[in-house]
């Protein structure tokens, strides 16, 4: 499958055409950007050409149309489908999503959240929709990596009537911020979940994240990408306290205002160039406006970086990226100067040498550093792509049999008492995560599983609470725990073994314990669609090429406004090949 993606950031329009199939390759790369009077750079990259050149663009909006025209020039013609970076995607989007007029409309009325951002998004959306109204079109919005952010993160301390009005932070970058942390873990070769990391996007929008077990817990920027960091034309962090003073002593408008910290500040405020390169050469030539503006830049990253360890408890890894972050040297050593109490120490030569080529992520750590420092290319094209071939794959109404599996890990359903016992009376579970089945989420707390052979350490809890408590592991688990467990469907416990489980304010043993078997979850729509009922028993195949298997007797469960897909355990995934997320289809009877 080919698909086309689109970029518009706030400085640049980047866009590319990647061939996905079971990698995903990047055909096309082309880039518009450092727009002016009237022209722009632009690069294109296919093969072995990579051109460069001024094109006679003088915004982002204009540099659109040149798209088509660039991929006739090298005989792209064939696309299958369109991915789009949408910058805010509010409370509403949480995954990528296929476009269609309704959802067009939702994003645009977020549009006053992102007001640098979204009419470019939205110009590309509207633009391909002309182009090739046959093409489906996929929104990947950057703030869904963040949705993921506890209440205490997200949340505003000011009056209930703002915050029902929607006053919230959401935080941007977030496509990017996966992509890096996930880069970053396979570089040190440990898997993200075990991982705390603070990842950095120094592009021309800029943001810290804090990437907690593979999870984004926080991030600098807030309701709208104006909050956090100094940014090449935005402010980042400033006293709400500004506003009425620059209204009653210098007479500005709210519009006003909001322009100026969009447009005007940031390192153009301070030096009178959004552009980092002219900064550093001019701070190289001594302009003092240049320096300042420099340790400005640094001593606000560094602050993050230190908040974000202090937040999550913990610091494993740094990594940076976005055009700053990856060709700047001399900025990455100004923000991790000083940070060697946490154990955070920059070798000077590795990060002088550093070399992204090939989507290399080169470690810059001294010897000895207890954090390792990552430096790689962000790669947001690359993830839309991919993003947009697996909303297709399960969004695609012309082939309703294709169902997304979910690999369920061990994990516990937990009863008022059980709760109780293990947390302390009344204790409230935090919501982590939202799951796609509606209304359930996981915890954040964990709890340990105790039986005769062994103990299973953090292991996640899902809610909401049920009237008894139920704890689902696999065959390998009950191994290491030493108790026989039979697989049974969720609910049916009566003769299951007994177990403890351990909290932090307490034991409790129960019975409950099962391997849960197989299951889809489904709702009446879907399921006509499949041709399936309730109580059904169904043949599901996962074709992975290596592993493909069949998974006979897997029961329908047909809900009301559930989420259609294929619960399996993980050793079923790991028989069937499943790395992180398949789709399997209905065999046919
Ligand atoms: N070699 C370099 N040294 C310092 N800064 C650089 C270098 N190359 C690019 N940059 C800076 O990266 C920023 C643009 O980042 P980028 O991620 O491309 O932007 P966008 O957010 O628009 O995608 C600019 O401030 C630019 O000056
Ligand atoms: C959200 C944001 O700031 O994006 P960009 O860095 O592309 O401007
Ligand atoms: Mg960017």
């Amino acid at each position: 499958m080919q698909i086309l993606v689109f970029n518009a950031g706030s400085s640049s329009l980047k866009f590319g055409l990647f061939s996905v199939d079971r990698e995903t390759r990047e055909v096309f790369k082309g880039s518009y950007e450092r727009f002016r009077n009237g022209e722009c750079d632009y690069r294109f990259r296919h093969g072995e050409t990579d051109e460069r050149g001024a094109a006679p663009f003088a915004s982002l909006r204009e540099a659109l149309t040149g798209v088509p025209d660039a991929l006739m020039r090298f005989g792209l013609g064939s696309i299958d489908a369109v991915g789009h970076r949408i910058v805010h995607g509010g409370a509403q989007f949480s995954a990528p999503t296929l476009l269609d007029d309704a959802r067009v409309e939702t994003i645009a009325s977020l549009t006053p959240l992102a007001p640098l951002h979204l009419p470019a998004n939205l110009e590309a959306v509207r633009l391909c929709r002309a182009l090739w109204p046959e093409l489906p079109q996929v929104a990947v919005f950057d703030t869904a990596f963040h949705l993921t952010n506890p209440a205490f993160a997200t949340t505003y301390a000011v009056p209930l009537q703002w915050r029902d009005a929607g006053l919230r932070r959401y935080g941007f970058h977030g496509t990017s911020h996966k992509y890096v942390a996930g880069r970053a873990a396979e570089e040190i070769g440990r898997a993200l979940g075990d991982l705390q990391l603070v990842s950095i996007h120094l592009g021309n929008g800029a943001s810290v994240c804090a990437v907690n077990r593979g999870q984004s817990m926080d991030s600098s920027m807030g309701m709208t990408p104006l909050e956090g960091l100094v940014m090449g034309t935005r402010s980042g962090d400033i006293d709400p306290g500004a506003f009425g003073f620059l209204f009653r002593e210098l007479g500005l408008s709210v519009q006003e205002i909001e322009d100026a910290l969009y447009d005007e500040s940031g390192l153009k405020g301070l030096a009178g160039s959004s552009d980092m390169r002219d900064i550093e050469d001019r701070a190289a030539k001594g302009d003092p406006q240049a320096q300042l503006a420099i340790e400005i830049y640094a001593y606000r990253v560094r602050k993050y970086v230190g908040a974000y360890a202090a937040a999550m408890g913990g610091l494993d890894a740094i990594v940076f990226t976005g055009g700053i972050g990856e060709n700047s040297p001399s900025m990455r050593r100004r923000i991790c100067e000083g940070l060697g109490f946490m154990g955070l120490q920059l070798d000077h030569d590795r990060n002088m040498a550093a070399n992204l080529a090939d989507r290399a992520a080169p470690q810059i750590q001294a010897y000895g550093s207890r954090v390792r420092i990552v430096v790689t290319e962000t790669a947001e094209q690359l993830m839309i792509a991919r993003e947009t071939a697996a909303a297709l794959v399960s969004e695609r109404p012309e082939s309703p049999l294709r169902l997304p599996i979910a690999v369920s890990g061990r994990h516990v359903h937990l009863s008022r008492e059980a709760v109780d016992a293990l947390f302390g009376t009344d204790y409230e579970l935090t919501h982590a995560t939202l799951l796609r089945q509606p209304g359930h989420w996981s915890a954040k707390e964990r709890v340990a599983l105790v039986g005769p052979k062994g103990r299973l350490e953090r292991v996640a809890i899902l809610g909401p609470l049920r009237e008894r408590t139920q704890i689902e592991v696999s065959r390998t688990d009950s191994f290491a725990l030493g108790i026989d467990v039979p697989v049974r469907d969720s609910g049916r416990l009566e003769g299951t073994p007994q177990v403890t489980i351990e909290g932090p304010a307490g034991s409790f043993t129960t019975d409950g314990l099962i391997i849960a078997a197989r299951h889809i979850h489904t709702n009446p729509a879907d399921a006509a669609r499949l041709g399936v009922e309730d109580g059904d028993y169904v043949d599901v195949r996962i074709a992975d090429e290596d592993r493909a298997l069949t998974f006979s007797r897997t029961l329908v469960r047909v809900g009301t406004d559930s989420f259609t897909e294929v619960h399996i355990d993980t050793d079923e995934a790991n028989a069937a090949g499943i790395e992180v997320s398949a789709t399997g289809e209905l065999v046919e009877p």
